[in-house]
């Protein structure tokens, strides 16, 4: 039993039952949509791939042995809809394909929790809506379950119509391969606040920015590049992989006495008092609903300045610099 976690699904609470006679149409294979059609295909489910378009999606698809068809096509007889194409663009399909042919008892469901959460897309009361979301990247999903493992997946319950919601969400975890590793429970609120809080303040913001702050502050001192880059950007892996497996202060055992003391006593001046005022503003600005309506204009206007932070960020030294060194240091890794 754990000590401070919730209750942890495992294999033996989920039962793939729920889910094994429905039709399952999934829409999107991208970096989620192709492991959870692949892992929920092997899980022994019927499932469909629905794609708006004959593109880059289809075409990866067949090469994976699956056949994609129209989302129209895919819909017809469903039963549990996934949506897994990006969350500016579910409520588009919703409205225009999912809506029309939505029947009392029908399922929606999300990998984050995003279109609900912020009413982009407002269900009627006759349908559950709920959640699997993979706590990891697509590739992740479907790399662990062919191992024979899964990575952990959040089951969370927004509308229980037929009483039965989160029996299903769990079964479709289980098809994900979520319970080998386990299940926890969160809420559309939860799970939803919480990610977006994780990925802008440390995993995708956080981070990048810190890198890239440490890698000029080493090159503006007069150190060549290449040696910034490793010191400050490609290391990097190798201290998450240690976090990942025995924590923080299992990352700190293993690194040198010397980085031990210097790390704990600059980090923390680094990252000081100020810095969490800032991550805390930003964290309510999550919380308050202003990020989801900001990323909502910044997208119906066009993603322009996402794109152009992504050309500078391409353009960067550091990023320069990456692409020759990696090069390198992927030709010396070990096979899989
Ligand atoms: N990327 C990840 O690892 C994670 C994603 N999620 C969630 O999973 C869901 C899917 O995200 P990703 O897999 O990252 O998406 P993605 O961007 O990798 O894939 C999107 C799929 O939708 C299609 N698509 C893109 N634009 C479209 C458009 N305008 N109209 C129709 N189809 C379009 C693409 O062709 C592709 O098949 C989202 O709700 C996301 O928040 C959750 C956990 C992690
Ligand atoms: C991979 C993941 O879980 C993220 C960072 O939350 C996302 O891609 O949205
Ligand atoms: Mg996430
Ligand atoms: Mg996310």
């Amino acid at each position: 039993m754990s000590k401070v976690l919730g209750k942890v699904y495992t294999e033996n609470d989920a039962d793939l039952k729920y889910v094994k006679e429905k039709n399952i149409a999934v829409l999107g294979y991208g970096s989620q949509g192709r492991a959870w059609v692949l892992n929920l295909l092997d899980s022994g489910l019927n499932v469909k791939l629905g794609l708006e378009r004959e593109g880059n999606s289809w075409k990866k698809a067949q090469e994976d042995g699956v056949k994609p068809m129209k989302t129209e096509e895919a819909l017809k007889g469903a039963d549990i809809v996934i949506f897994l194409v990006p969350d500016m663009v579910q409520r588009k399909i919703y409205s225009e394909k999912v809506k029309p042919v939505l029947k009392p008892g029908m399922d929606l469901v999300f990998a984050h929790g995003f279109n609900i959460h912020y009413k982009l897309i407002q269900p009627p009361e006759n349908v559950d809506v709920y959640m699997a979301a993979p706590k990891a990247p697509g590739p992740s999903v479907r790399e662990f379950f062919v191992k024979g493992g899964g990575v952990p997946v959040l089951v969370g319950v927004n509308q229980d119509y037929s009483g039965q919601a989160l029996q299903k969400a769990l079964a479709i975890a289980k098809g994900l391969g979520a319970t080998k590793a386990g299940v926890l429970e969160t809420t559309f609120k939860e799970e939803t606040e919480t990610d977006l809080m994780g990925e802008q303040l440390d995993l995708v913001g956080g981070l990048t920015a810190m890198l890239r702050a440490t890698f000029h502050t080493i090159v503006d001192l007069g150190y060549r590049p290449e040696m910034a880059y490793f010191e400050a950007i490609n290391e990097m892996k190798l201290i998450t992989d240690q976090i990942y497996e025995k924590g923080l202060s299992g990352m700190l055992r293993a690194v040198s006495d010397t980085a031990k003391y210097g790390g704990l006593t600059v980090g923390t001046y680094v990252i000081n008092d100020d810095v969490k005022k800032r991550m805390k503003e930003k964290a309510e600005r999550i919380k308050s609903g202003k990020f989801a309506d900001e990323w909502i204009e910044e997208y119906d206007e066009g993603s322009k300045n996402l794109a152009s932070l992504m050309d500078d960020l391409d353009n960067s030294l550091e990023e320069q610099v990456g692409r020759e060194l990696r090069e390198i240091v992927l030709r010396g890794q070990p096979k899989k």
